[in-house]
This record gives structure tokens, sequence and C-alpha cells, in this order.
């Protein structure tokens, strides 16, 4: 039997990387997915023989490891349903070691943070069993729209359902995709997360948040408070196509952080204020025309201020600047999203001028080498198929 678990990726709406530090953050899912399809195989009468495969299609990159060999470096794994425990550092270097032999071009050396928490998450939650496992996404990887988050939320989800350990709760018999209950997706987000460290070092939790529990949330130290979004939040993505990688970005704030203390304490406390200011902006409901400019202006100059802060932090990019001047000719605000450094710009597209200038604005921004999506904001999150 085939599982497949698809995770959605994210827009941060205000406060990145001040959330790591302890500010609140407002995020929301998009309608972007990466999809993991897990397959187990028989074990091998000698119980020796099989591997776990895995094939990475945007890459079209496949890896295997023989189970001997993964029994041989990380022990006899029985494979766990319940909560899971942190990654230690043995088990970590052990996984390291099996990277070795293992051909990622160098071009794409990046990849090997992704394998490795797929090998943990993998032989933790269904020891060293045969198995393949597809992984595709409609993401850009390592650009700010949490590739990294919706890969461990995805394999987490497929591999706990494959394991038995959460099963699917809700979502008619029709549709070919179900949710999961409440406590099943916490399981996950749980796994997820462990993953996402091993990914990013020292993430917030934001990222496997939003695309394990879907919708627009307010983040703060851990704890998730679901938004509701009353009137639709339309935003236009760039991605400037710089590469960056979002485990480097957060150690370079921490390291500005331990230098100038002071200084950074009161800009992730301004950050704070944004995402809290934006978070309840968000949740009223504007039933006209001028209530709906009014409310749109108030977000525009919000995510203005978080965009200045942010190149305080140093995670701008000339890149994202180019993005910034070229949205204002059309008077639009935009701020970049995600870890920064390149990656992903979000410009706000007002309703009432949608239909004028969304589509002048995306190809101007594509005639200078960007990507444009238009995406579906505060959708769904985790959702599961077997077949
Ligand atoms: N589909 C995928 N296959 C393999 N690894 C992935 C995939 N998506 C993400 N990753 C891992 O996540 C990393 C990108 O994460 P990150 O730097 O946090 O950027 P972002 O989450 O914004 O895309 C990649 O370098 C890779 O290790
Ligand atoms: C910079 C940060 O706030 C968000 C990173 O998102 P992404 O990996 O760039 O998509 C880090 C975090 O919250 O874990
Ligand atoms: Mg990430």
């Amino acid at each position: 039997m085939e599982v497949r678990a698809r995770a959605p990726g994210k827009i941060i709406l205000a406060g990145e990387h001040a959330v790591v530090h302890g500010s609140a953050a407002v995020a929301a899912a998009i309608d972007l997915y990466t999809t993991s399809s897990l397959r187990l195989l028989p074990e091998e009468e000698d119980g020796g023989a099989g591997a776990v495969e895995l094939d990475l299609r945007d890459s079209a990159l496949v890896f295997s490891w023989p189970c001997s060999r993964l029994r041989g470096a990380l022990g006899e794994l029985s494979g766990k349903a319940g909560a899971p425990a942190p990654c230690s550092p043995d088990k970590l270097a052990a996984i390291a070691k099996l990277m070795e032999g293992q051909e990622i071009p160098e071009a794409k050396i990046w990849l090997s943070a992704g394998l490795s928490a797929f090998l943990y998450l993998y032989t933790s939650i269904l020891g060293c069993r045969p198995g393949k496992t597809v992984v595709i996404s409609d993401l850009p990887i390592g650009a700010g729209l949490g590739s990294s988050a919706a890969f461990c939320v995805s394999m987490s989800g497929a591999l706990l359902t494959a394991s038995g350990a959460v099963g699917t709760g809700r979502g008619s018999g029709a549709e070919e995709w179900q949710l999961f209950g409440k406590d099943d997706l916490e399981l996950v987000n749980q796994w997820a997360f462990q993953g996402e460290k091993i990914i990013h070092g020292k993430p917030s939790g934001i990222d496997n948040s939003v695309s394990t529990f879907g919708s627009m949330i307010k983040f703060k130290k851990g704890e998730l408070t679901n938004l509701r979004s009353r009137n639709p939040v339309k935003m236009l993505i760039t991605d400037t196509r710089v590469g960056r990688n979002t485990k480097a970005l957060v150690a370079g704030v921490s390291e500005r952080a331990s230098r100038h203390p002071d200084a950074t304490a009161s800009v992730f406390n301004a950050v704070n204020s944004i995402s809290e200011e934006l978070s309840s902006i968000v949740e009223l409901a504007a039933e006209d025309e001028i209530a709906i400019t009014s409310k749109e202006d108030k977000l525009a100059e919000l995510m203005e201020m978080n965009q200045g802060l942010l190149q305080c932090m140093g995670v701008s990019h000339s890149s994202i600047e180019t993005v910034l001047r070229t949205s204002l000719k059309y008077s639009l605000v935009s701020k970049l999203t995600g870890a920064g450094g390149g990656g992903c710009v979000l410009t706000l597209i007002p309703t009432l001028l949608a239909n004028i200038v969304l589509e002048k604005v995306a190809t101007e921004l594509e005639s200078y080498g960007f990507r444009c999506f238009k995406v579906e904001v505060g959708g769904r999150g985790l959702q599961v198929c077997r077949g």
C-alpha cells in the first residue's frame, strides 16, 4: 500500500528571524505543496536484504541505503510511534557517515541537510525497514517559502501514517485528500520540528507549525494562535532566484545579536509589536471599499516597517531591494519573506487595484529574471491519502 502526504509551503507576513528570539510572527499556508509518497517493501527472509530509497523527483536524484548498512551504523532500531526524542549528536554523526558514498552533485550539496533529516525521520519512526519514498515539490527550494518544513511535515505525515501511529480522521469518502485530527497533527508537528532542527540548526517552529496546521497563524515562543482572516489577503510572491541558506542567515542574526545585544533587543521588540498589530488587523472584518482600503493601508505600512527592521538585522539583499523599488513604482509595498539574503519577496496587492496592477508589476519583475507566483493564502495544512 502507498501512503501519500502533502504539506504546504508558507509566507511570513511579519516577524521572521525575530521569532527565533521570542518575538511574535504571523504566517500563512500557501497552495504550493511538497508531496511525499511512501511504499513499504516486504522484509526479506534473511532480515538483512532490502534498502531504504529516497527518490527526489525534482532534482532527478535517487539515493539508497541498504538496510544492513543502516543497522550497522545506527543499531537495531525498532521504530517509534510516540513523541520524538531529539536527534543525539552520536546519531547525527552516524547519519553524516551514511552520506558518504552518496553521489550528491557539488551544485546540490545543500541537499545533504534534507537527506540527513530524511534518514533521521525514517529510521526513528520505522526502524530499518525497506521502503521507497518519492518526493515531489511545487516549492522553490531554499527560497524562503518553507520548503524545508514542507519536506519534514509531508515526510513525517507519510511515515507516521505507514507506522500506524496516526490515522486519517476527517474528510468525506469522496475526497481523495483527507485531514488528520488535532492529536495526530500535534504528533506530526513534533517530529517535523526535529527534522527542521537538522536542516535549520535553530528553528523557531513557525514553519513546520503553519505547514502542519495550515490557515493563518500567530506564533510566539512555541505557542500557536489561529487567526481568522476576515478578508482575503492577496500577495504576489517574487522569487529573486538568489540562492541562500536559512541556517547560515539565522546564525548570522544571532551573531549580530551577540555583538549588539541592546540594539537588537529593541529591534526584536519592535518586530513583536508589528506582528501583534498585524495579527489584530487581519482579524478585523472590513465590510465596504473604504474599510478594506484602510485595512490594507495599515497592513502595507506594517510590512514596510518590518522590512526596514529586517535590513537592520542584515538579511536584505540587493535583489530584494530591486523588487522593493520596482513594486514601489506601482505604489505597492513589499517585504522579504522567510530568511532573506535573496529568496522570496512578498508584495501586498490591494483588493481594489488587483485587476489593474497585478499583471503589470509581475510582468516587469519577470523581465528582470525574477519568477512570480500568484498564490492562495491561508489554505489547508497537512493532508494524507492512501491508495
Ligand atoms: N524537496 C526536497 N528534497 C530534499 N531536500 C529538501 C527538499 N525541500 C527542502 N529540502 C531541504 O531543505 C533545505 C532548504 O531549506 P531552507 O534553507 O530552510 O530554505 P526554505 O525552507 O526557505 O526553502 C534544502 O537545502 C534541503 O536540504
Ligand atoms: C528565519 C526564520 O524565521 C524563517 C525561515 O524560513 P525559511 O526557511 O527561509 O522558509 C527562521 C525560523 O523561524 O525558524
Ligand atoms: Mg526552511
